[in-house]
């Protein structure tokens, strides 16, 4: 098995009386993309800091490509690249130049940075618009500028702070090809992100964030199945049959949810098999399906359920100590 590109171990961080993060410990392989998530404050930018050695920990450790980030941020520096919603791109300049400048700031010759620059735009799709300045260029074009110059040195690890924010849906999935594309040919990728569809869709696995402390983790799909909840839609022709429908599955074990109004059922889905009961019992009762759906859990239903039972436990600690 490849080493852990990132190994954080008990991890905390406090300023002052603010415990910004607590015991988190999680790895990352090459070439995944790891979700970061959580509310405001939930302590996501503290950890990214901490990765990219722009803050220390106070406890735990951290370690980036090998190297602890505390004790040899320099040697961690060599191996990271970054990107913000605050795009680190000169508007003044050519997007080329842009790239040139970053390249020639971090050592390479005129030739290196100039070859470097030309393999990042054609990557980036921004060759037409190489030398065009970048106060010129749409918020797509922008951000993938941004992401070219977070990859000029070519790190084994890149941080993307909501990378799509303020995206159209068409330059948003063209980041997110990128994005993809970076980790198969390898970068170990830590996205910090509010956007559960961005997450659904890049991470490979998430870790959810909540005062500090590491609520959830796991890929999207373990953290949907374990947390979520798969729903059956069934419309029925008219009231009556609705009403009957209501009965019928409730004599089947279920417990469906009616709304008359539309002549509608939602039923929650426990078990793998209750979509063929739910089926059976209403064809063997000769009740007429109109239409029927089944709705998969979203992260959302993850994130939501994750942040009510954060709340709870936050209320019940108060409770406790008031
Ligand atoms: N420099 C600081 N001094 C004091 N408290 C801080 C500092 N930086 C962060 N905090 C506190 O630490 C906690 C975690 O903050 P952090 O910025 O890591 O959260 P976040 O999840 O990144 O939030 P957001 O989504 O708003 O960026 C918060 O309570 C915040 O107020």
């Amino acid at each position: 098995m490849p080493r852990p590109r990132i190994e954080v171990t008990g991890l905390g961080k406090s300023y002052g009386q603010v415990q910004a993060l607590t015991d988190v410990s999680l790895q990352v392989g090459p070439g995944v993309v790891l979700g970061v998530l959580g509310h405001n404050g939930a302590g996501k930018t503290t950890l990214v800091d901490i990765l990219a050695t722009r803050s220390k920990p106070t406890s735990g450790t951290a370690k980036v490509c090998g190297w602890d980030v505390a004790r040899f941020g320099h040697h961690v520096r060599r191996h990271i690249g970054m990107t913000s919603q605050f795009t680190s791109v000169d508007d003044t300049m050519t997007g080329r130049a842009n790239l040139m400048l970053v390249a020639r700031l971090l050592g390479a010759s005129r030739k290196q940075a100039d070859d470097r620059a030309e393999e990042l735009l054609t990557s980036f799709d921004l060759t037409e618009a190489a030398d065009r300045k970048a106060a010129t260029y749409s918020g797509g074009m922008r951000r993938r500028l941004d992401l070219a110059v977070g990859m000029i040195a070519g790190p084994d690890v890149l941080f993307l702070d909501e990378p799509s924010t303020g995206l159209d849906p068409v330059s948003r999935s063209g980041l997110w090809d990128l994005v993809e594309k970076l980790a198969k040919d390898g970068t170990t990728i830590v996205l910090t992100t509010q956007y559960l569809e961005e997450a659904d869709r890049l991470a490979h696995d998430i870790v959810v964030l909540a005062g500090g402390h590491v609520v959830a983790s796991g890929t999207p799909e373990r953290l949907k199945a374990g947390i979520g909840q798969r729903t059956a839609s069934v419309r029925f022709p008219d009231a009556r049959a609705t009403h009957y429908a209501v009965g019928v599955l409730g004599y089947a074990g279920m417990t469906p949810l009616a709304d008359f109004g539309i002549c509608a059922v939602q039923i929650p889905l426990a078990e793998p098999g209750d979509i063929a009961l739910l089926v059976r019992a209403l064809d063997s009762a000769g009740l007429p399906i109109m239409d029927l759906t089944v709705t998969e859990p979203t992260l959302d239903d993850v994130y939501v359920a994750l942040h009510r039972a954060a709340q709870e436990k936050a209320a019940q600690v108060v409770g406790q100590t008031a």
